[in-house]
């Protein structure tokens, strides 16, 4: 199985605390990893690893075969790690219409115009926003926002997507839309998923892998199933229990 990311033994330390331990997982192509794990526990601070966006204290970050991070060194920069990433605020540029914060990237990779606006266009397409290119950021509901945030990061055919929680403040039945709707996309894509999920019984339904992080400790890494049969902590075994009382009733 082809392996997009791969992290060796990092650890990183800010302010002199140990926010990661000795971490190690890989991310294979066109799967659903879900990370987990209690507030603070390191969630987002593994993905600004993966992503290039801050240097591990020591061991290694490799993307596709190649080093990407070394202790307090960041060898490939964010733009080269073939991802795209989509944070909690966003962060939609506010004075560009949809579709220059679609451009935005595709012009940086020094596309022809025509090949860009091509792309864009299908891309808005699929996410249900075609007639809405024009607008700014702040003219669109909380749910379109989200959308655009996920074109601009599909729309560079990344290999790989980080995901921080970025569907929390949904109302469930536009969440479980946008849920099914990123499914699709990244299925079509063959596009693997590293996710911070916040809700681990939500994790447990819908990733192919699960990672827990407790303490900067990765704790357990393996299937739902797995973690239902033998979980490795207290905080897996309180919402795999829910799951097995499920499969009961
Ligand atoms: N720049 C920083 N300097 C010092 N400590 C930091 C910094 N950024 C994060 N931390 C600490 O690192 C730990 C892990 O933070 P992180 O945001 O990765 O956790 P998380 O699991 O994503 O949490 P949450 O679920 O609450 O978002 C926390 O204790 C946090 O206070």
């Amino acid at each position: 199985m082809t392996i997009v990311l791969e992290l060796e033994h990092v650890s990183l330390s800010l302010g002199g605390r140990a926010v990661l331990s000795d971490v190690s997982l890989s991310l294979h192509e066109g799967e659903s990893l879900a990370l987990i794990g209690p507030s603070g526990s390191g969630k987002t601070s593994l993905l600004r690893v993966a992503l290039g966006l801050v240097a591990p204290s020591s061991g290694a970050v490799i993307i596709g075969g190649q080093p990407a991070s070394a202790p307090g060194r960041i060898l490939l920069p964010p733009d080269g790690r073939t991802a795209g990433a989509v944070f909690q605020d966003l962060a939609l540029w506010p004075h560009l219409t949809v579709f220059d914060n679609l451009d935005f990237g595709l012009a940086a990779k020094r596309l022809p115009k025509p090949r860009r606006a091509h792309a864009i266009e299908t891309m808005l397409a699929q996410v249900g926003l075609s007639g809405l290119a024009h607008r700014k950021p702040h003219e669109l509901s909380g749910g379109q926002q989200q959308r655009v945030a996920l074109a601009r990061a599909l729309v560079l055919e990344p290999k790989w997507v980080a995901l921080d929680e970025p569907f929390t403040n949904l109302d469930i039945v536009l969440k479980d839309d946008i849920l099914e709707l990123l499914a699709s996309l990244l299925r079509a894509r063959n596009a693997a998923a590293l996710v911070v999920a916040h809700d681990p019984r939500e994790a447990m339904r819908l990733a192919d892998r699960i990672a827990v992080l407790e303490e900067g400790k990765l704790v357990q890494l393996g299937t739902p199933a797995a973690l239902a049969m033998a979980p490795a902590s207290a905080f897996i075994l309180a919402f795999t229990r829910y799951e097995h009382a499920r499969k009961l009733e």
